[in-house]
């Protein structure tokens, strides 16, 4: 299957929140060789406005149960604590055998907001594309922004496997690498390597902040590149990261818990000169980054229409 075969499989993507995921969304998908109908929602005028002028959207409208209508694929690209509200908006209008996804950051909490408002006949399949940047709006989207990122899905117990494969297969062909899991690991796991490294860098840049009151900006204005890449974390949208932790409260305490305990003994170790630990403790994280690094070079490039080994037969990660 080609690219383009993959994402015309569907005829009429609606995108409801109109901001750097589903702007994004539509440049892949143009890229790909979509030639369907893309229609959008936003609250505001001007965000409407812009995602005509950017040429996201063929279509935009103010609710969106009107930039719904007739689609055979939605995705729902508002933050996590807007998905209910919007579940709610669309669950009259949403067209038996349409499919209806999400690009929320958690997964357990959208299933439980979001899944009993549809109408029978209706495939949800929960999505998450682990790409983004700290930029937010139509103007931020670029099409190359999924190139060979991991979209994770978690299906639920009962979803439709064609449903399943034609929407990995869009996902691939939007140049993600994809795979399948439990919502509860797909949480645990993205508390590790995405929510609690945001809420790191968002207290050491606060902390920062209070230093730079103290030592007039020289903190800011002598950061180091370490520093800067958290602040360019730090300037992630407060909505969406507000929603995050909100929502993925227990496996985010789970792993700052932790975090913490690894804290106090470095503390400690710096304390008491134990020099041992701290070079034993840094071998082995440089080990850890020098695997993730080779992984990546590893990367194959994305299979159309491949359903991932396990995806509908072995079941999801637990
Ligand atoms: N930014 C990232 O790095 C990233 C990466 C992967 C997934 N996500 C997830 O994607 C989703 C969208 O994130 P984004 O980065 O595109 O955000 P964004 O801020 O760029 O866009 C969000 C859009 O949703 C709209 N919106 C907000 N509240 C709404 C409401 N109550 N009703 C209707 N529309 C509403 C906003 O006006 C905006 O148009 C979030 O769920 C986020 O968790 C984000
Ligand atoms: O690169 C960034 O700016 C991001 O933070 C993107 C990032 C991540 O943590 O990797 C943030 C949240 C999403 O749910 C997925 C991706």
């Amino acid at each position: 299957m080609t690219a383009a075969d993959a994402v015309n499989a569907y005829r009429h993507v609606a995108l409801v929140g109109l901001g750097l995921i589903a702007s994004s969304i539509a440049h892949a998908a143009r890229r790909a060789g979509f030639d369907g109908r893309i229609t959008g929602t936003a609250r505001s005028a001007a965000t409407r406005q812009a995602a005509l002028d950017l040429g996201i959207c063929d279509a935009v409208f103010p609710t969106a149960a009107e930039a719904v209508d007739g689609a055979d694929l939605v995705i729902l690209c508002v933050p996590v604590g807007a998905m209910a509200q919007v579940a709610t908006e669309i669950a009259p209008v949403l067209a038996p055998g349409a499919t209806l996804t999400d690009v929320g950051s958690v997964k357990a909490r959208v299933i439980e907001d979001v899944a009993p408002h549809l109408p029978e006949g209706v495939h949800f399949i929960p999505g998450h594309p682990i790409a983004g940047t700290e930029q937010s709006g139509p103007g931020a989207g670029f099409a190359e922004l999924f190139d060979n990122r991991w979209c994770l899905f978690t299906p639920l117990p009962d979803t439709d496997a064609d449903a399943l494969a034609r929407l990995i297969a869009f996902w691939q062909a939007l140049g993600a690498k994809t795979d399948v899991m439990e919502p509860e690991h797909h949480d645990l796991v993205l508390a590790v390597t995405s929510h609690a490294p945001h809420l790191i860098a968002y207290t050491m840049v606060g902390v920062a902040d209070d230093m730079a009151r103290v030592t007039e900006n020289e903190v800011i204005n002598y950061s180091a590149a370490g520093f800067r890449d958290f602040t360019r974390i730090a300037a992630s949208d407060p909505t969406m990261w507000r929603d995050v932790f909100l929502t993925n409260k227990a496996a985010t305490l789970e792993i700052l818990g932790r975090f913490t305990e690894e804290l106090f003994a470095l503390q400690r170790a710096i304390r008491t000169g134990d020099g041992q630990l701290l070079h034993d403790y840094f071998t082995r994280t440089r080990a850890i980054r020098r695997g993730i690094i080779d992984a990546g070079q590893d990367t194959a490039a994305p299979d159309f229409g491949r359903v991932p080994k396990g995806a509908a037969v072995d079941g999801p990660k637990r």
